[in-house]
């Protein structure tokens, strides 16, 4: 298990990480989100003692990171894929890891095979593509066959097959009883792999639940409905006391509404439907919603239009909605982008 309490960071005027206090339990995969910048990394350094904390500290199943005789074989992290000398070989990579905490050098090919390296485990780390050194830090963080690991973005670069693997590998260490850590941009990717969340925004704790309560918390429910008389749905709409928003493609969006009252209600006015279907919002619209307080960088592309449109009035005729915040800087502009440090 991995412990905070009261983490804080400061660089200079930034206060990068400010009095964070979570556990990630062993046995999950805990997923780690927060906008760019909101100190997820920096987080991640001070877990590993790769940075100091201004204030608060960090305990690895209650033993502080410098008190761990030989690291490796307690804690494995994939921090920086592109950290690797570019004139090692992927092996030596490895093997020089390995002495320096007395695993033995069968190991190395061990993890080489697990991660799908060996064919180029004699090739120079300056040709090896992200992909694959994404597999290659993944292969670092598995050489001491640790109790917990963390993962910073791992599915950086990887193919779909590679997405998959390392999807499956993550939930197979967690299942085994370890400590799994892992941040990611994509929420998707989250949805399938963790079972636990911790949400951070501009270095502060927004959310630590399991994922499933998160998306119930987090995200509104609506039926969408497709009707070619939309003035009678409305006027019976708003005779039931109810309201709907404009959707795409000229449907509309009943917040909260009941699936089965609106067929019904539909039914009962000889409204004919082309549509009736349940939304539920996505765990990224969750998370966008979340955290759009906290978002550091803004994209400068347009955001798509939200369901009453910027300033727009609701299609009942009541007042327009308050404008939604700005979108997030993630998205595929921002995956194209990468990650922009400033460390
Ligand atoms: N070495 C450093 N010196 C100065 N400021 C830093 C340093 N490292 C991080 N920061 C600042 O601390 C804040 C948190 O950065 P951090 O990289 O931890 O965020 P992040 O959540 O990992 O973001 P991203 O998703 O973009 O990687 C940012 O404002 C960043 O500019």
């Amino acid at each position: 298990m991995i412990e905070l309490h009261q983490l804080t960071k400061r660089y200079g005027d930034t206060l990068a990480v400010d009095g964070l206090s979570f556990a990630v339990p062993r046995g999950v995969v805990t997923g780690f989100l927060g906008p760019n910048g909101a100190g997820k990394s920096t987080t991640m350094r001070m877990i590993l003692d790769l940075d100091r904390p201004t204030a608060g500290r960090v305990t690895l199943d209650g033993r502080r990171y410098g008190q761990l005789a030989e690291p490796l074989s307690y804690i494995g992290a994939l921090l920086e894929a592109k950290a690797v000398h570019p004139g090692r070989t992927a092996r030596d990579h490895l093997l020089w890891m390995a002495q320096s905490n007395r695993i033995p050098a069968r190991r190395v090919d061990e993890v080489l095979e697990l991660v799908g390296l060996s064919a180029v485990a004699r090739k120079r780390a300056r040709g090896f593509s992200l992909g694959m050194s994404q597999r290659l830090g993944i292969a670092s963080a598995l050489l001491g066959d640790p109790e917990i690991l963390m993962f910073d973005e791992p599915v950086n670069g990887l193919d779909p097959e590679g997405i998959v693997w390392i999807r499956t590998l993550m939930k197979g260490l967690a299942a085994e009883g370890r400590t799994v850590f892992v941040s990611s941009h994509l929420m998707s990717e989250m949805a399938l792999t963790a079972d636990h969340l911790v949400v951070i925004g501009r270095g502060r704790l927004l959310a630590d639940l399991p994922m499933a309560d998160f998306i119930k918390q987090n995200s509104r429910s609506s039926v969408r409905v497709r009707t070619p008389q939309p003035e009678l749905l409305l006027d019976a709409l708003h005779r039931a006391g109810l309201h709907a928003d404009p959707g795409p493609d000229g449907s509309l969006e009943v917040p909260d509404g009941d699936l089965a009252f609106l067929g019904e209600l539909a039914a009962d006015h000889r409204i004919t439907l082309h549509e009736l279907s349940p939304q539920q919002a996505s765990l990224e619209e969750a998370f966008m919603q979340m955290t759009s307080d906290s978002v550091e960088y803004q994209a400068g592309s347009p955001r798509p239009v939200g369901p009453a449109g910027p300033g727009g009035a609701a299609v009942d005729g009541s007042p327009a909605a308050p404008s939604a915040p700005p979108a997030p800087a993630w998205g595929s502009d921002w995956q194209a982008r990468g990650k922009q440090k400033e460390n």
